[in-house]
């Protein structure tokens, strides 16, 4: 499965802890992130994540782009709700097409739990039937 893996500032510490926890879940899929968040993940973990630009650079339309070309099946999204953030209409529009190709999105600790359980108990099979797309290594490289 192919998991996009993004957290805001203030949450991105809380990401870290749920990535290592999960680590054992995590490096048997696909793993993608926005710039900063995958940098902080794969440095705290080890855990080999293909790198989007930065979120406010634009990494969040580049997550939305694979979600419409139906090549994400897990969005886990650790949102910082107290925070304004510049970007915000990229971050409404990634959840909205999460909404459109129902991929399965959480957007805090609570949920994500529940989601890589799921994952790991094969709820998301389902996924692989409407998803035949892999994302090219080089996508979003310069
Ligand atoms: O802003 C973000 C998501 O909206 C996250 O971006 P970074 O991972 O680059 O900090």
């Amino acid at each position: 499965m192919n998991i996009a893996l993004i957290a805001h500032d203030k949450k991105k510490n809380d990401l870290i802890q749920f990535t290592l926890a999960y680590k054992g879940i995590l490096e048997k899929h696909k793993l993608y992130a926005t710039g900063t968040t995958g940098f902080k993940v794969s440095e705290a973990t080890g855990l080999s994540i293909h790198r989007f630009q930065s979120g406010p650079l634009g990494g969040d339309q580049e997550i939305g782009a694979c979600i419409a070309n139906n090549a994400m099946d897990m969005v886990i999204f650790f949102r910082d709700p107290l925070t304004a953030q510049p970007h915000e209409p990229d971050v409404t529009a990634l959840i909205r097409l999460c909404d459109v190709y129902a991929v399965p999105l959480a957007t805090n600790m609570g949920t994500a739990e529940i989601l890589i359980h799921g994952l790991e108990r094969g709820d998301l099979k389902w996924r692989s039937i409407v998803n035949d797309k892999e994302i090219d290594d080089d996508y979003g490289k310069e």
